[in-house]
């Protein structure tokens, strides 16, 4: 790389990654998505990179560990803010890891203040007086209290966060951010005066997300969703462009693999399988009992392949979900899954699939670390959140990483029709 890069992103999951790179490209700025912290220098200039981790649900002081390497490599690379991106839905756990990686990156970089900004409005999430909706619910209402690994239970950020930080946890309300980004800059004096060192931020609207972008400008380190992203690159003097996300035209074979058990999903699967295409669902209880439960769905799928895409899933509702965790184990049948998940994705590539979806986004860590990609082109959006991306090789692949939540129902067949 000949040019310095202008922001520098940690995501903490892959799908989240993606959406992240996608809101940067499509405000302008040139992305490359690194998989783990580049072991060289990348070869193109481009304006930010995004990091991606999977260290969402990993022990917090692996997570911390590895979000400092991130920040090491991208601060080497002349990154002039670091952007942490987690969850829209703020995923987490009482342990962490927002609060731990963000007070480490906030040390490591010597800075006092920072703020918390999940809001992602073009996804129906919002945030009002510090409380946390997915469309028309509070967080804790919307599915996610359910979610396998990082039930969310509270829908007030500030009660979340708290207990994750030494740091006071304080609160830019919409009020201020309705006046504008000195009213925004005010408030950021006066919290830290007050000695407060994370400020979750309310915004209802892409407008609240574009009049924060200048009032976060000396920020050296900002943390949120992807919504966040909108008002950044114009701080940098870069305009949206319509030429940012050309990828190389699509080739091979088409497949669906899924580990989210999001209540959208759910409904992607459902539709998927309405639209009478081939779907082949797993059952997690199999794999623990060491059936080859991977090798069976590759037989399955292959004699299919050439017919159009096929969906392979072990997406499930909460109930189902709660019965086999509580046989496994919440974590052993999570890994389990994803690395059955994984083994089918590799298999699916190696039988000719150039064009792959996968829904969920520890399950997508689990597939691109498995596939052995290091980097990825972003390309069109597909949905908010959801573009596609590209990873070079022999032959190239086309992926789309799915959060969960994300998509509308019938994503699984739109996807191939963006590409087409
Ligand atoms: N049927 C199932 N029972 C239990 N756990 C499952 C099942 N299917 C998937 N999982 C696990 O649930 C987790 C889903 O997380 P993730 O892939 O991040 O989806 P999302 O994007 O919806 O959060 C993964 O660890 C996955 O392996
Ligand atoms: O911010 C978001 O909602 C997404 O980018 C994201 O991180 C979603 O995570 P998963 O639902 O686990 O894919």
């Amino acid at each position: 790389m000949t040019q310095k890069l202008l922001l520098g992103a940690i995501a903490d999951d892959f799908t989240g990654a993606t959406d992240l790179a996608n809101n940067l490209v499509r405000a302008g700025m040139r992305v490359v998505q690194t998989i783990g912290v580049p072991s060289q220098p990348l070869a193109a200039d481009v304006d930010a990179v995004v990091v991606a981790l999977k260290s969402r649900t990993a022990p917090v002081a692996e997570a911390v560990a590895e979000s400092l390497q991130a920040l090491h490599w991208l601060r080497a690379a002349g990154a002039r803010q670091i952007y942490f991106k987690y969850c829209s839905t703020f995923d987490s756990t009482p342990e962490g890891n927002i609060g731990p990686v963000t007070d480490a990156l906030m040390q490591a970089l010597g800075t006092s203040f920072t703020v918390a900004t999940p809001a992602f409005p073009d996804n129906q999430r919002t945030v009002f007086k510090g409380y946390l909706f997915v469309g028309d619910v509070l967080l804790n209402e919307s599915g996610m209290q359910n979610h396998p690994l990082t039930p969310m239970a509270d829908p007030n950020l500030l009660r979340v966060l708290q207990p994750q930080t030494a740091r006071r946890v304080g609160l830019i309300d919409h009020r201020t951010v309705g006046a504008g980004a000195e009213a925004i800059a005010a408030r950021v004096a006066d919290l830290q005066a007050e000695g407060v060192g994370i400020a979750i931020v309310d915004a209802v609207s892409n407008e609240d997300l574009l009049r924060m972008g200048p009032a976060f400008a000396g920020l050296p380190l900002v943390t949120g969703g992807s919504g966040l992203a909108i008002g950044l690159p114009q701080n940098f003097g870069i305009q949206a462009s319509p030429q940012a996300g050309t990828l190389p035209p699509a080739q091979g074979l088409r497949a669906v693999v899924s580990g989210s058990c999001s209540r959208m999903t759910n409904a992607q699967v459902a539709h998927f399988i309405a639209g009478g295409r081939p779907a082949l669902a797993l059952d997690p209880v199999r794999i623990a009992a060491g059936e080859d439960v991977a090798a069976q769905a590759l037989a399955w799928a292959e004699p299919l392949l050439a017919d159009g895409p096929v969906l392979i899933y072990s997406t499930a509702d909460a109930g189902a979900v709660k019965g086999v965790q509580e046989q496994l184990g919440v974590e052993a049948a999570g890994a389990m899954v994803e690395r059955t998940i994984a083994r089918i994705a590799c298999g699916l590539v190696e039988r000719g699939v150039q064009q792959l979806v996968v829904a969920g986004g520890e399950t997508s860590g689990a597939c691109v670390q498995a596939l052995g990609i290091a980097q990825l082109q972003i390309g069109a959006q597909i949905d908010p959140g959801v573009p596609w991306c590209h990873a070079p090789g022999t032959p190239g692949l086309h992926l789309a990483l799915k959060s969960g939540n994300f998509g509308s129902e019938d994503f699984f067949s739109k996807a191939f029709g963006v590409l087409a």
